[in-house]
Protein backbone atom coordinates (compact mmCIF):
# COMPACT_ATOMS: atom_id res chain seq x y z
CA UNK A 1 0.00 0.00 0.00
CA UNK A 2 1.50 3.30 -0.98
CA UNK A 3 1.98 5.93 1.69
CA UNK A 4 -1.30 8.23 1.09
CA UNK A 5 -3.55 4.93 0.52
CA UNK A 6 -4.62 4.98 4.62
CA UNK A 7 -6.38 1.81 5.80
CA UNK A 8 -9.01 4.21 7.06
CA UNK A 9 -9.77 7.66 6.15
CA UNK A 10 -13.05 9.11 7.46
CA UNK A 11 -14.01 12.48 7.48
CA UNK A 12 -16.91 13.96 8.93
CA UNK A 13 -19.50 10.54 8.85
CA UNK A 14 -22.65 10.96 10.61
CA UNK A 15 -25.28 7.90 10.88
CA UNK A 16 -28.27 7.64 12.32
CA UNK A 17 -31.47 5.32 12.82
CA UNK A 18 -34.88 4.97 12.70
CA UNK A 19 -35.40 7.27 9.48
CA UNK A 20 -32.91 10.19 11.35
CA UNK A 21 -34.87 10.12 14.38
CA UNK A 22 -31.99 8.32 16.49
CA UNK A 23 -28.67 10.10 15.77
CA UNK A 24 -25.93 7.90 16.35
CA UNK A 25 -22.64 9.71 15.10
CA UNK A 26 -21.92 13.04 14.13
CA UNK A 27 -19.17 14.19 12.53
CA UNK A 28 -16.82 11.82 12.72
CA UNK A 29 -13.67 11.77 11.11
CA UNK A 30 -10.55 9.31 11.72
CA UNK A 31 -7.69 8.36 10.34
CA UNK A 32 -5.59 4.91 11.21
CA UNK A 33 -1.95 4.00 9.66
CA UNK A 34 -0.35 0.73 8.68
CA UNK A 35 0.98 -1.15 12.08
CA UNK A 36 -1.41 1.11 13.90
CA UNK A 37 -3.68 -0.19 16.42
CA UNK A 38 -6.37 2.19 17.80
CA UNK A 39 -8.79 2.19 20.20
CA UNK A 40 -12.27 3.37 20.60
CA UNK A 41 -13.31 3.43 24.13
CA UNK A 42 -16.46 4.72 25.59
CA UNK A 43 -19.50 3.76 27.44
CA UNK A 44 -22.25 1.16 25.97
CA UNK A 45 -23.96 3.41 23.40
CA UNK A 46 -21.53 6.08 22.48
CA UNK A 47 -21.06 4.33 18.83
CA UNK A 48 -18.30 2.09 18.62
CA UNK A 49 -20.14 -0.41 16.75
CA UNK A 50 -21.92 1.69 14.57
CA UNK A 51 -18.28 3.31 13.00
CA UNK A 52 -16.82 -0.27 13.25
CA UNK A 53 -19.42 -1.41 10.93
CA UNK A 54 -19.53 1.74 8.68
CA UNK A 55 -15.58 0.96 8.65
CA UNK A 56 -16.00 -2.61 7.97
CA UNK A 57 -18.58 -1.66 4.94
CA UNK A 58 -21.19 -3.88 7.14
CA UNK A 59 -23.81 -0.74 7.54
CA UNK A 60 -23.52 2.71 5.08
CA UNK A 61 -22.99 6.39 6.39
CA UNK A 62 -25.50 9.19 6.01
CA UNK A 63 -23.01 11.40 5.28
CA UNK A 64 -19.32 12.28 5.19
CA UNK A 65 -16.54 10.67 3.22
CA UNK A 66 -14.97 7.53 3.57
CA UNK A 67 -12.31 5.68 2.03
CA UNK A 68 -10.94 2.43 3.63
CA UNK A 69 -7.57 0.68 2.28
CA UNK A 70 -8.65 3.56 -0.87
CA UNK A 71 -11.77 1.76 -1.57
CA UNK A 72 -14.96 3.39 -0.87
CA UNK A 73 -17.42 0.83 1.20
CA UNK A 74 -20.39 2.18 0.04
CA UNK A 75 -19.59 0.83 -3.54
CA UNK A 76 -21.15 -2.72 -3.77
CA UNK A 77 -17.97 -3.78 -6.15
CA UNK A 78 -15.29 -2.20 -3.40
CA UNK A 79 -17.28 -3.96 -0.34
CA UNK A 80 -16.82 -7.11 -2.49
CA UNK A 81 -13.27 -6.56 -2.81
CA UNK A 82 -12.59 -5.37 0.50
CA UNK A 83 -13.83 -8.25 1.92
CA UNK A 84 -11.64 -10.30 0.23
CA UNK A 85 -8.78 -8.96 0.36
CA UNK A 86 -7.93 -6.15 2.61
CA UNK A 87 -10.25 -6.39 5.41
CA UNK A 88 -10.69 -8.98 8.88
CA UNK A 89 -13.99 -8.53 11.34
CA UNK A 90 -13.26 -10.11 14.65
CA UNK A 91 -17.23 -10.09 16.39
CA UNK A 92 -17.66 -9.64 20.00
CA UNK A 93 -19.09 -13.45 20.07
CA UNK A 94 -17.18 -14.53 17.61
CA UNK A 95 -20.39 -15.76 15.00
CA UNK A 96 -17.90 -18.99 14.52
CA UNK A 97 -19.84 -22.11 12.86
CA UNK A 98 -20.47 -24.31 15.77
CA UNK A 99 -20.93 -27.27 13.85
CA UNK A 100 -17.82 -27.18 11.87
CA UNK A 101 -14.35 -27.53 13.16
CA UNK A 102 -11.85 -24.83 13.64
CA UNK A 103 -9.92 -25.52 10.55
CA UNK A 104 -13.25 -25.28 8.42
CA UNK A 105 -14.42 -22.32 9.94
CA UNK A 106 -10.93 -20.45 9.39
CA UNK A 107 -11.09 -21.56 5.79
CA UNK A 108 -14.38 -20.08 5.00
CA UNK A 109 -13.05 -16.60 3.92
CA UNK A 110 -11.14 -18.45 1.53
CA UNK A 111 -13.74 -20.06 -0.49
CA UNK A 112 -14.35 -17.25 -2.78
CA UNK A 113 -10.89 -16.03 -3.26
CA UNK A 114 -10.41 -18.81 -5.67
CA UNK A 115 -6.78 -19.97 -4.08
CA UNK A 116 -6.06 -23.90 -3.98
CA UNK A 117 -7.37 -26.15 -1.01
CA UNK A 118 -3.44 -26.86 -0.77
CA UNK A 119 -2.27 -23.06 -0.33
CA UNK A 120 -5.50 -22.63 1.74
CA UNK A 121 -4.54 -25.63 4.29
CA UNK A 122 -0.69 -24.01 4.21
CA UNK A 123 -2.29 -20.57 5.37
CA UNK A 124 -4.47 -22.04 7.70
CA UNK A 125 -1.85 -24.21 9.63
CA UNK A 126 0.52 -21.23 9.21
CA UNK A 127 -1.77 -19.08 11.59
CA UNK A 128 -2.99 -21.63 13.78
CA UNK A 129 0.55 -22.14 14.65
CA UNK A 130 0.84 -18.59 15.28
CA UNK A 131 -2.01 -18.28 17.21
CA UNK A 132 -1.25 -21.33 19.41
CA UNK A 133 -3.75 -23.61 17.98
CA UNK A 134 -2.58 -26.01 15.95
CA UNK A 135 -2.97 -28.87 18.04
CA UNK A 136 -7.11 -28.40 17.86
CA UNK A 137 -7.58 -27.41 14.31
CA UNK A 138 -9.60 -30.68 13.85
CA UNK A 139 -11.66 -30.16 17.16
CA UNK A 140 -15.73 -28.47 16.33
CA UNK A 141 -16.06 -25.11 18.12
CA UNK A 142 -18.23 -26.27 20.38
CA UNK A 143 -15.82 -28.27 22.02
CA UNK A 144 -13.38 -25.29 22.26
CA UNK A 145 -13.02 -22.63 24.81
CA UNK A 146 -13.85 -19.31 25.05
CA UNK A 147 -10.17 -17.83 24.62
CA UNK A 148 -9.54 -21.10 21.87
CA UNK A 149 -13.09 -19.71 20.08
CA UNK A 150 -11.79 -16.06 20.11
CA UNK A 151 -8.13 -16.93 18.88
CA UNK A 152 -10.17 -19.07 16.09
CA UNK A 153 -12.04 -16.03 15.12
CA UNK A 154 -9.07 -13.64 14.88
CA UNK A 155 -7.32 -16.38 12.34
CA UNK A 156 -10.45 -16.17 10.11
CA UNK A 157 -10.00 -12.63 10.03
CA UNK A 158 -6.59 -12.82 8.81
CA UNK A 159 -7.16 -15.67 6.51
CA UNK A 160 -6.84 -13.49 3.36
CA UNK A 161 -3.97 -11.40 4.60
CA UNK A 162 -5.70 -7.91 5.78
CA UNK A 163 -4.69 -4.61 5.89
CA UNK A 164 -6.77 -3.93 8.51
CA UNK A 165 -8.56 -5.88 10.93
CA UNK A 166 -11.72 -4.55 12.82
CA UNK A 167 -12.57 -6.07 16.00
CA UNK A 168 -15.74 -5.41 18.12
CA UNK A 169 -15.07 -6.22 21.82
CA UNK A 170 -13.08 -8.62 21.12
CA UNK A 171 -12.08 -9.85 24.76
CA UNK A 172 -15.60 -8.83 25.90
CA UNK A 173 -16.69 -12.22 26.47
CA UNK A 174 -13.15 -13.72 28.08
CA UNK A 175 -12.02 -13.95 31.49
CA UNK A 176 -9.53 -11.40 32.33
CA UNK A 177 -6.12 -13.27 31.45
CA UNK A 178 -7.91 -15.08 28.83
CA UNK A 179 -8.55 -11.42 27.63
CA UNK A 180 -4.86 -9.98 27.65
CA UNK A 181 -4.04 -12.96 25.93
CA UNK A 182 -6.45 -11.79 23.21
CA UNK A 183 -5.28 -8.25 23.29
CA UNK A 184 -1.67 -8.66 22.95
CA UNK A 185 -2.40 -10.86 20.22
CA UNK A 186 -4.21 -8.12 18.60
CA UNK A 187 -1.20 -5.68 19.13
CA UNK A 188 1.32 -7.90 17.76
CA UNK A 189 -0.02 -8.33 14.52
CA UNK A 190 0.20 -4.55 14.52
CA UNK A 191 3.65 -3.82 15.41
CA UNK A 192 4.97 -7.48 14.24
CA UNK A 193 2.84 -7.69 10.99
CA UNK A 194 2.10 -4.26 10.27
CA UNK A 195 -1.76 -4.50 9.91
CA UNK A 196 -3.96 -1.57 10.93
CA UNK A 197 -6.01 -2.49 14.02
CA UNK A 198 -9.10 -0.57 15.13
CA UNK A 199 -10.75 -2.16 18.35
CA UNK A 200 -13.83 -1.09 20.26
CA UNK A 201 -13.58 -1.92 23.87
CA UNK A 202 -14.78 -0.75 26.59
CA UNK A 203 -12.25 -1.70 29.15
CA UNK A 204 -9.54 1.41 30.12
CA UNK A 205 -6.52 -0.99 30.55
CA UNK A 206 -6.79 -2.25 26.95
CA UNK A 207 -7.55 0.85 25.44
CA UNK A 208 -4.77 2.77 27.54
CA UNK A 209 -2.23 -0.16 25.67
CA UNK A 210 -3.37 1.16 22.43
CA UNK A 211 -0.75 3.32 20.38
CA UNK A 212 -3.63 5.41 20.20
CA UNK A 213 -6.78 5.62 22.51
CA UNK A 214 -9.87 7.89 20.80
CA UNK A 215 -12.83 8.10 23.50
CA UNK A 216 -16.01 7.97 22.04
CA UNK A 217 -19.54 10.16 23.65
CA UNK A 218 -22.51 9.98 22.38
CA UNK A 219 -21.36 9.34 19.19
CA UNK A 220 -18.60 12.40 19.01
CA UNK A 221 -15.14 11.28 19.21
CA UNK A 222 -12.37 13.20 21.46
CA UNK A 223 -8.60 11.92 20.92
CA UNK A 224 -6.82 11.53 23.99
N1 LIG B 1 -29.64 -1.14 13.65
C1 LIG B 1 -29.98 -0.25 14.59
N2 LIG B 1 -31.22 0.29 14.63
C2 LIG B 1 -31.56 1.22 15.57
N3 LIG B 1 -30.71 1.66 16.53
C3 LIG B 1 -29.47 1.15 16.54
C4 LIG B 1 -29.04 0.18 15.59
N4 LIG B 1 -27.75 -0.13 15.85
C5 LIG B 1 -27.40 0.60 16.94
N5 LIG B 1 -28.42 1.38 17.34
C6 LIG B 1 -28.41 2.33 18.47
O1 LIG B 1 -27.32 3.21 18.25
C7 LIG B 1 -26.69 3.55 19.48
C8 LIG B 1 -25.20 3.20 19.41
O2 LIG B 1 -25.06 1.78 19.37
P1 LIG B 1 -23.67 1.05 19.21
O3 LIG B 1 -23.96 -0.41 19.19
O4 LIG B 1 -22.93 1.63 18.07
O5 LIG B 1 -22.94 1.48 20.57
P2 LIG B 1 -21.67 0.82 21.27
O6 LIG B 1 -20.85 1.95 21.78
O7 LIG B 1 -21.01 -0.15 20.36
O8 LIG B 1 -22.35 0.04 22.48
P3 LIG B 1 -21.94 -1.36 23.17
O9 LIG B 1 -20.66 -1.10 23.88
O10 LIG B 1 -23.08 -1.61 24.10
O11 LIG B 1 -21.84 -2.38 22.07
C9 LIG B 1 -27.44 2.80 20.56
O12 LIG B 1 -28.37 3.67 21.12
C10 LIG B 1 -28.12 1.69 19.80
O13 LIG B 1 -29.33 1.29 20.44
Amino acid sequence: MSETVLPVRATHLAKSYDGGRLPVLHEVSLQVRPGEIVALWGASGSGKSTLLHLLGGLDVPDRGELSVCGLDPRDEAARIELRRRHLGFVFQLHNLIPDLTMEENIAVPALATGVSSAQRTQRIRLLAEQLGLAHRLGHRIQDLSGGERQRTAICRALMNSPRLLLADEPTGSLDEETGSAVFALLKDLAERDGIAVVIATHERRFAEACHRLVRMRNGRLAET
